[in-house]
């Protein structure tokens, strides 16, 4: 199936017809193209945005509210449709696309479409000087939205979202390697009576449309989701030009595990906080730390548990590892465990690629459990960004503490204990933007969300999406 770019409401060819394939993971097989956009192609995303903004940015909250919750309900009324795009694209389970990632991507149109009917903002009376303060939050003009392939349409919609309600006009571009539901959306938006132009989809590589919209000397936020390496990228060609930046980038998250805690919800939460996605989320706790305690025992649960996960074609229902996103994020990931045995860690289990029959060319790798001696090994300094964790015992507090703040970065973390002390002290002194203590990936869209160190610049999410997507304009009047 062919893709095309949505641009000023119309579905439309690359201006070069230059195209590039798009492969299936589930079996490796090419099934479609997409446009290999060019400046031209953003340069005319941008112009069709330009022009919807002055009407766009005026209409009223209720009416933008109005159109992004009826987008949230016909993404929705097709769920199944939408899923399915999404798994075969990305090789992630179809349960997961229709549990989570499609209801999500719902979930953040409704959201902001409530949230802006909410928004306001401070005013300030200077007594004293007979004078009132008050600070108007205005839409920025045309943003740039970049998303990253591991939940394609739900990191797509939860930047486009806050953007549009707070009445900005969007070139977006979302992953080269998942543009199916991006593309499917268009469809969506128009349908919903989303006004031409409010809304341009570019698809392409991030070198060459991604670079066309950090340059654009009129787009003038980017909000961006994806490696750490490419959020530097991008920090250093807009910081001259003065860019608004969002940046949400890699993580590396302690999981960290008290002898103390509910043992059978803490081992039924951590497979998936090391597997979900075939452990593709920023947000995957891919360092286990276990009190020495109770660390054989764990050890053997765990290992016990991941050996049961079934790796196979995402379309079965019983899948609950799929396929990992391209061939080249398998070789990335497959290195890792090479080094992993040359930096002497022990394959407790995985490691392997897995043949599923009938789809041998499939991106298919085992759930991993590797045990390390040290925090300092490359494998729990880089991001792997796949079904890999590491285990290894801790004896203190303090000593777990600093494992887990010894990292260049500070995405999430989360504790497990029922000592509330520890909970407190511990939460204040771990380097993440996001804590989880007792769960994980429990989210409430009101809340920041975002990291610190290497893991990125900027809160998403709840009102926080909302500032950014704005600019504060105060005026003072005296009376
Ligand atoms: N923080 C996160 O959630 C994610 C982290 N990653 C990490 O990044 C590694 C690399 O994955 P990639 O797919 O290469 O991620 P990436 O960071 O290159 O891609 C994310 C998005 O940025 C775009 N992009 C790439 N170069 C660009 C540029 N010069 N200007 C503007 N946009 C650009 C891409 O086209 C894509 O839409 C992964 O192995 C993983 O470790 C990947 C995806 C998500
Ligand atoms: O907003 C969320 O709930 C999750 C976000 C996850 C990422 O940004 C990621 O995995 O890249």
């Amino acid at each position: 199936m062919n893709i095309q770019n949505y641009i000023n409401g119309q579905f439309l060819p690359p201006v070069a017809d230059e195209w590039i394939d798009n492969y299936c993971p589930a079996n490796g097989e090419i099934y479609g193209q997409i446009p290999n956009s060019s400046k031209e192609d953003v340069d005319n995303a941008y112009i069709a945005a330009e022009s919807a903004f002055p009407s766009w940015s005026q209409s009223t909250f209720e009416e933008r509210s109005r159109i992004l919750i009826k987008i949230s309900e016909l993404l929705e009324a097709n769920l199944q449709r939408f899923a399915e795009a999404e798994s075969k694209d990305n090789g992630k389970p179809i349960s997961l696309a229709k549990d989570v990632d499609i209801p999500r991507a719902a979930s953040n149109f409704r959201f902001f479409g409530n949230a802006i009917t909410q928004f306001g903002s401070e005013s300030h009376e200077s007594v004293g000087q007979d004078a009132i303060n008050y600070t108007l939050r205005q839409p920025i003009g045309v943003v740039g939205c970049i998303s990253p392939w591991n939940l394609p349409l739900y990191l797509f919609t939860w930047k486009i979202a806050p953007a549009l309600a707070a009445g900005n006009c969007v070139v977006a571009k979302p992953s080269e390697v998942t543009p199916m539901t991006a593309y499917l959306l268009g469809e969506i938006c128009t349908e919903a009576g989303l006004p031409k132009g409010v809304l341009n989809i570019v698809h392409g590589l991030g070198t060459t449309a991604g670079q066309a919209i950090i340059e654009h000397p009129d787009i003038k936020a980017i909000s961006f989701t994806g490696g750490t390496t490419t959020g530097a990228h991008i920090a250093k060609v807009a910081a001259p030009m003065f860019k608004k930046l969002s940046l949400e980038l890699g993580g590396k998250n302690p999981n960290i595990i008290f002898a103390d805690c509910d043992y059978k919800d803490m081992l039924e939460t951590t497979v998936r906080s090391s597997f979900a996605n075939q452990g593709q989320i920023c947000l995957c706790g891919s360092r286990i730390f276990v009190e020495a305690s109770i660390y054989e025992t764990f050890k053997n649960d765990f290992v016990a548990k991941v050996k049961a996960l079934k790796v196979g074609h995402p379309s079965e229902e019983k899948t609950t590892i799929g396929a990992l996103v391209s061939k080249a994020h398998l070789e990335k990931v497959l290195n890792y465990i090479e080094i992993a045995k040359s930096e002497k860690g022990n394959v407790l289990c995985g490691g392997n690629r897995v043949i599923v029959k009938g789809y041998e060319n499939g991106y298919y790798l085992e759930p991993t459990v590797i045990e390390v001696a040290s925090n300092d090994c490359r494998l729990n300094q880089e991001e792997i960004f796949g079904p890999v964790v590491t285990i290894m015992p801790f004896e203190t507090e303090d000593d777990v503490l600093t494992m887990a703040n010894d990292v260049k970065y500070g995405l999430s973390a989360t504790l497990w204990t029922n000592d509330l002390k520890r909970t407190m002290r511990m939460s204040s002194q771990l380097q993440a933007g996001i804590i989880w203590v007792n769960t994980w990936m429990m989210r409430d869209l009101r809340t920041p969300f975002g990291g610190i160190k290497a893991s990125g610049v900027g809160r998403e999410g709840g009102f926080e999406a909302l500032r950014f997507f704005t600019e504060a304009k105060n005026v003072c009047i005296k009376y």
